[in-house]
């Protein structure tokens, strides 16, 4: 007889945070972590690993890529670990990644002001990141592909209007991009499949994110604290993003080395 209960099975514990109105699939869990376990983290960031950019300052662990895209195999430093990377394991975010599992850390850092320009974040990685914000809320915008744009407006029509002066602002599909991320910090942003491949991502260098409204920015209705924006603007303050990914090509050499040298 066929049973009429639900398949608790089949039950994707990232379903509820799933943001609406974007291509699939991209995420957003408020209070991922706790406000002591955010301090701890942040106390945690070694000063001396900071590299300068022209708008952040970045750090890579456990180490950057080489030329070619390999990530030479080591651990990543328990404080990046637990519980953050423990926790993605209940999610099931990194459950079809060819490592089941984060093996690099980017932390960006960008003071009042700063920001990143829109980009993507390419074929070194399996098509999964996963963003913990710390210290300050951010506006994170979402834009497409100048190559996406060219393909639903042409149809071998001339001139793309806005592909030399930044993303148009109507909507190119039916998706509702251009548009915004607000993240929180202590959120969690998982950005999947083609919403990872088809779509660009950057950090406006301006003081203050405005125009903060349901209807402006997509994950409104997931906030943890809505009513601090209620005012429509977010002051920036210094933020911190930790984001996790795992790399296709791992280098096992340095595991080599160190394994031969423990045999002794
Ligand atoms: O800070 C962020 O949320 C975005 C960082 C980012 O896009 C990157 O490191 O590739
Ligand atoms: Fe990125």
């Amino acid at each position: 007889m066929a049973s009429t209960a639900p398949n608790l099975d089949s039950f994707d514990p990232l379903f509820p945070f799933r943001i609406q109105g974007l291509p699939p699939t991209m995420y957003y869990i408020p209070n991922f972590i706790s406000a002591e376990e955010e301090a701890s983290i942040l106390s945690k960031i070694p000063s001396q690993r900071w590299v300068t950019l022209s708008h952040r300052r970045l750090q890579a662990h456990p180490s950057t890529l080489t030329n070619n895209n390999t990530l030479l195999g080591a651990l990543l430093p328990s404080y990046l670990v637990k519980p953050v990377v423990e926790r993605f394991n209940v999610f099931g975010v990194f459950k079809n990644t060819p490592h089941k599992e984060p093996n690099h850390v980017l932390i960006n850092e960008y003071k009042r002001g700063e920001g990143i320009m829109p980009h993507e974040d390419g074929a070194a990685y399996s098509p999964v990141v996963a963003t913990v914000s710390l210290g300050a809320p951010i506006c994170l915008e979402i834009t497409s592909k100048p190559a996406k744009l060219e393909e639903h407006r042409s149809g071998g029509e001339s001139e793309i209007q806005g592909v030399t002066n930044g993303p148009s602002p109507e909507p190119t599909s039916e998706y509702n991009i251009p548009t915004r991320i607000l993240q929180e910090p202590r959120s969690l942003l998982i950005t999947t499949s083609s919403a990872y491949s088809d779509l660009l991502h950057g950090i406006s260098s301006i003081e203050v994110d405005e125009n903060l409204s349901p209807d402006t920015i997509a994950n409104w209705s997931l906030l943890a604290e809505p009513y601090l924006f209620k005012e429509g603007r977010n002051k920036r303050r210094t933020r911190v993003s930790l984001t996790y990914r795992d790399v296709l090509k791992v280098s096992s050499a340095a595991r080599k080395v160190l394994g031969g040298l423990s045999k002794r």
